[in-house]
């Protein structure tokens, strides 16, 4: 028996253990140097008139033993001699393939050897230790094999212990089978998928439904024999048949031009599990430094786990046509969580598992362009159909939203131009862009109302005197939209103000003065109400706003009471220590209520003023959608009222 060498050894053991979380990629590494295999082959026959083969009939078989308990990959490539063998399969981390990629890059520029498709040939294998990951499952891997241009075939058999052993072996073309023996059940590991129909067909259309030869299985099928005498009922045989499992062309890689709406319609429902074709397609095909191929899609709806925790961001990594990653979070900013799509480098540096990127660096610079690549389609989507993006944005606006506030308004640049919100004025949908464009001169604010629906707010004492005084107001019924536009404080440098906040620049010097003046005027029944209103606001004042309603709530601070009310629910009982917010009831002295309110406290009732300052405040409250603390005793108020 040969030893392996004393590092092999240790190398092995860590291979088996420690290399690879997830054994079902075994598979994917045996089809993988499969392709490899049959890839040289190929490239021999560009380059050397006596190899001739015909390209249709390279492949690649997977079969299996239920009873044996193997798994056999086999291809009809390259293959390897007795010297192959023992250099390739005897040391670890020793890659021909690597080798062989690296002199063709050197060696053979295409155009000189008047090879068109030599980027046909795309060698995955680069490391030398893939082919050991068979030993996370098999207790035994024979690989018999045959060299191009030979007539001996040769075996290496090992346990992947100690050694391995060399012989004579019978192989009637070309090409290698790798036979695993797959390892007996225990208590807690079972590996008896590997040796069914089902089990391999989904780990090859899982991680290898791209390589681009034909992957072949036997595969059990069923079919109804008709009855051959009238009266007897048909009935049903199992029947075998070589199919093709993996589907080969990366879709990804083709041009845009050459594939039909259909098509990617189709890809998209298959590899997103999606039952409705996407809203958005799109591509990259970069060259240059950074070689890669990129396939997006915005989704016609949100998936039903978006907006949960449990929801994983990411585009599907493949590189050389094998997938590496189900989901690469790196790949997508937070705001396009909502994006689905696969790239495709094989200029990636991976590291030996093909589990993880060792240099983050060149997927950063992917990531910066497919970011620019999804900004600039959702432009020309809200561009060329209004209608379509309004859905979109019904669908993941929010998600756009939260991203500028979870980034502390750090991502505003990247998206604040695509969000859209209701305008109270033209009644539809605009972006921010649109309102700015549509205000009067001289208007240097976005003022915007937050509340519980449009309907509400569209009734908004506040909201209805700055629209009177000619100036629009966004009407933001999502809980979110007041933590993204405080998170993002202007929009191109222009303030945005939250209409119940204390200053909103709409008055005039004179109007301040004369407000200020009927305050102080005012100053006992404003003092008698607030100490009625003790604990719930900070003081009262006659307002400068207020057209219609009797009073108004508004806010000193940054935090509205909408805000405070969202962050009380998310909060809990931790919300307790919040400090109050510094709430001002504003009253109005043209409302007839206000005359009511004098002429009680010219009289001393006393009573009358706290009963009616608490009726005004709860009215404000609900006016605002917000819950007040009494129902009870504010129904109770407005009967005897009515006495
Ligand atoms: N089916 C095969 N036909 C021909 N040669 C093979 C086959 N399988 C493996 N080899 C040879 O064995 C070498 C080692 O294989 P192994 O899978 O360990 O590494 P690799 O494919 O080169 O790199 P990686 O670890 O990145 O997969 C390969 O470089 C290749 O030369």
């Amino acid at each position: 028996m040969r030893k392996f060498k004393t590092e092999s050894k240790k190398l092995l053991d860590l291979m088996i253990n420690s290399i690879y979380t997830n054994r079902e990629i075994f598979l994917r590494e045996l089809i993988s140097n499969a392709s490899d295999a049959v890839d040289k082959l190929y490239f021999r026959s560009l380059v050397d008139e006596t190899v001739s083969i015909n390209r249709a009939d390279l492949a690649i078989t997977v079969a299996f033993d239920g009873n044996g308990r193997t798994v056999t990959v086999s291809d009809n490539g390259i293959g390897m001699s007795k010297d192959d063998l023992d250099k390739n399969l005897g040391t670890i981390a020793h890659s021909d393939s690597f080798e062989f990629k690296a002199d063709q890059a050197k060696n053979t520029p295409g155009e000189e050897k008047g090879l068109d498709d030599m980027t046909d040939v795309d060698i995955i294998g680069q490391f030398g230790v893939g082919f050991y990951s068979a030993f996370m499952v098999g207790k035994k891997v024979q690989v018999v094999s045959k060299a191009y241009g030979s007539d001996e075939g040769w075996m290496w058999e090992s346990d992947g212990v100690d050694g391995y052993d060399l012989k004579p072996a019978q192989r009637e073309t070309h090409g290698t089978d790798v036979i695993v023996y797959l390892k007996d059940n225990t208590d807690d590991e079972s590996y008896d998928t590997f040796a069914t129909e089902m089990g391999l067909k989904n780990l090859i259309k899982r991680y290898s439904n791209y390589v681009r030869y034909p992957i072949q299985m036997e595969v059990t099928k069923t079919r109804q024999i008709e009855a051959e005498e009238e009266g007897e009922t048909p009935h049903w045989e199992n029947y075998t048949e070589v199919e093709t499992v993996n589907s080969m062309i990366p879709i990804w890689k083709r041009k845009g031009a050459e594939v039909s709406q259909e098509e990617y319609d189709e890809f998209y429902k298959t590899d997103f599990h999606d039952y409705e074709a996407p809203a958005r397609t799109f591509s990259v095909h970069a060259e240059g430094a950074l070689t890669y191929d990129a396939l997006m899609f915005v989704p016609a709806h949100a998936a039903y786990d978006y907006y949960t925790r449990d929801f994983k961001k990411g585009l599907a990594l493949y590189s050389a046509n094998v997938l590496i990653m189900d989901k690469c979070e790196e790949l997508l900013p937070d705001y396009f969580s909502f994006v689905r799509g696969v790239v495709d480098s094989a200029d990636l540096t991976l590291n030996i598992s093909r589990e993880t990127l060792q240099h983050n660096s060149q997927l950063r610079a992917i990531a910066r362009r497919l970011e620019k690549k999804i900004k600039a389609d959702l432009v020309a989507y809200r561009t060329d159909d209004r209608e379509g993006y309004e859905k979109f944005f019904e669908n993941f606006g929010r998600n756009m939203k939260y991203g500028i506030y979870s980034s502390y308004g750090a991502a505003k640049g990247a998206v604040a131009d695509l969000l859209l919100f209701y305008s109270a004025q033209q009644q539809k949908l605009v972006t921010l862009d649109e309102y700015l464009e549509a205000a009067p001169e001289g208007q240097n604010a976005i003022y915007y109302a937050v509340g519980s629906s449009l309907e509400h707010l569209a009734k908004m004492p506040i909201v209805t005197t700055v629209l009177a005084k000619g100036h629009d107001v966004l009407l933001c019924p999502d809980e979110v939209d007041e933590f993204c536009f405080m998170a993002m404080m202007d929009y191109n440098e222009t303030p945005l103000k939250n209409v119940s906040s204390e200053d909103l620049g709409l008055t005039t010097e004179e109007e301040k003065k004369e407000a200020e003046e009927a305050t102080e005027k005012n100053a006992g029944l404003f003092d008698a109400m607030t100490d009625a209103l003790a604990g719930k606001v900070e003081k009262v004042v006659v307002s400068t706003r207020v057209s219609d309603a009797p009073a108004v709530l508004t806010c000193e601070g940054p935090v509205s009471l909408q805000m405070a009310a969202t962050m009380k629910a998310q909060m809990g009982d931790a919300a307790e220590g919040m400090p109050p917010i510094p709430v001002v009831l504003e009253m109005n002295p043209k409302h007839v209520v206000f005359e009511v309110l004098q002429k009680a406290q010219a009289a001393g009732d006393t009573d009358k003023v706290a009963s009616y300052a608490s009726i005004l405040y709860d009215q404000a409250m609900l006016v605002e959608g917000l819950p007040i603390d009494d129902p009870v005793a504010f129904a109770q108020k407005v009967a005897d009222l009515m006495k």
